[in-house]
């Protein structure tokens, strides 16, 4: 499942992070690319710092408290996270990420933007499957999450600049149909709740739910 969630940071943390991101160093992105993604990669990351570690934990503990965040992914560790900026025509070619970062398996990727979409042209997260290709542009504070097994691209940046977090997160559910199934008995129990309240049928919605955690987590 992929899917857009909008507001994963509110307006003080978002200008908080985009005045960081701006007075960071940054490096050739090459560094953290597996072995074929090195040759399509053309971008920046910021350099390790302790300010850029303070801006990851900013994202973590906003993700962590995000209900769709946690319900899509249920995060277990964050494999890694890097601070990327395109901009001259900066681009990321085809490819797919590493199924393990830093000994943490990789189940979802994300990106969350910290500049919103007029002020880059181009610059579409694309995610392509057998049938077709799929383009994303986010706004500033909205995240993208995808199953870390996709194809993707970032499609040039000939205007302007985009910069974002991205990400990957180990999940307590490795398989992506399981995780679905969890996140629909989420939904449909929470709409259960609010319309009627804790009736046995409720109950037994949740408690599923419970029980396939029970089942599946740390699987
Ligand atoms: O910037 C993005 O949206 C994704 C970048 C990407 O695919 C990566 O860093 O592996
Ligand atoms: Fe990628």
């Amino acid at each position: 499942m992929t899917i857009v969630i909008t507001d994963v940071l509110n307006a003080q943390d978002l200008a908080a992070l985009q005045g960081a991101a701006n007075s960071l160093d940054y490096e050739d992105g090459r560094a953290t690319a597996g072995r074929y993604a090195r040759d399509v990669k053309s971008n920046l990351q910021a350099k390790k710092s302790p300010q850029l570690d303070a801006i990851f934990e900013k994202v973590r503990k906003a993700l962590n408290a995000n209900e769709i965040v946690k319900s899509v992914a249920r995060p277990r560790k964050y494999a890694r996270m890097l601070l990327s900026r395109y901009r001259g025509g900066m681009t990321y070619g085809t490819h797919v990420d590493d199924p393990t970062m830093n000994g943490n398996r990789t189940d979802l990727s994300f990106t969350l933007s910290l500049t919103a979409a007029d002020v880059y042209t181009g610059g579409e997260l694309v995610m392509e499957d057998a049938m077709e290709d799929r383009a994303i542009k986010l706004s500033a504070g909205e995240m993208v999450l995808y199953p870390t097994s996709t194809l993707h691209r970032v499609e040039p940046v000939t205007e302007g600049e985009r910069v974002a977090v991205v990400g990957w997160i180990t999940s307590w559910v490795r398989d992506p149909a399981r995780r679905e199934i969890l996140h629909d008995l989420d939904v449909a129990a929470r709409a259960l709740h609010d319309a009627e309240g804790k009736t046995p049928a409720f109950d037994r919605v949740f408690k599923a739910k419970a029980n396939l955690s029970r089942m599946w987590y740390a699987d």
